[in-house]
């Protein structure tokens, strides 16, 4: 299992770009919205991880929320699975704590879930397999 991205929380994706952009990064292809998830997603490319740079698109949105009780900056982290169900059932067997019974659409295409955040240890923690994977993995998207 490899380190997909790290979601960043903003409230403009132009203020929460300049850190990356005075580091050297640049924004890989167009901001991309997400509606299933309520959010406006910007990338940057960092080795074999991307950071994911999110702005709410709607008040109720799960980043929206975020903002109003937390500074913005680091909100989750994900990791790539090859085969998003069955890492599911795994985990669960081993007691994992899922915020939705099936994975659902994430950023390009892929199948995303996330664990509650107190399975993480206070961490927020996404799994997201890619369009690629899902075909290999008996054809399961979201
Ligand atoms: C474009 C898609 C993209 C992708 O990768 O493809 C994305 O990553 S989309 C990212 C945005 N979507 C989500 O985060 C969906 C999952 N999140 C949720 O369902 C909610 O945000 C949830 C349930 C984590 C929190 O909901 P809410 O903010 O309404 O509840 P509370 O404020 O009451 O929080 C409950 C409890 O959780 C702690 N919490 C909340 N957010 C985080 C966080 N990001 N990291 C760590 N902990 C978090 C919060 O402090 C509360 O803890 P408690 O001890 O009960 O006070
Ligand atoms: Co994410």
């Amino acid at each position: 299992m490899k380190l997909d991205h790290i979601g960043i929380a903003t409230p403009d994706l132009d203020l929460g770009s300049e850190p990356y952009l005075a580091l050297g990064f640049t924004p890989e292809g167009e901001d991309e919205v997400v509606e299933a998830q309520g959010v406006r997603v910007r990338v940057f490319r960092v080795g074999d991880a991307v950071v994911e740079l999110l702005a709410p698109l709607r008040p109720e949105s799960a980043i929206a929320r975020f903002l109003e009780k937390n500074r913005p900056g680091l909100h989750h982290t994900a990791y790539r699975v090859e085969d998003i169900h069955a890492e599911m059932a795994r985990l669960r067997g081993q007691g994992a704590t899922f915020l939705s019974e099936q994975p659902g659409p994430g950023l390009h295409g892929t199948t995303v879930v996330f664990l509650h955040p107190k399975w993480g240890a206070g961490t927020l923690i996404e799994l997201c397999q890619h369009p690629q994977e899902a075909q290999v993995a008996g054809g399961h998207g979201h």
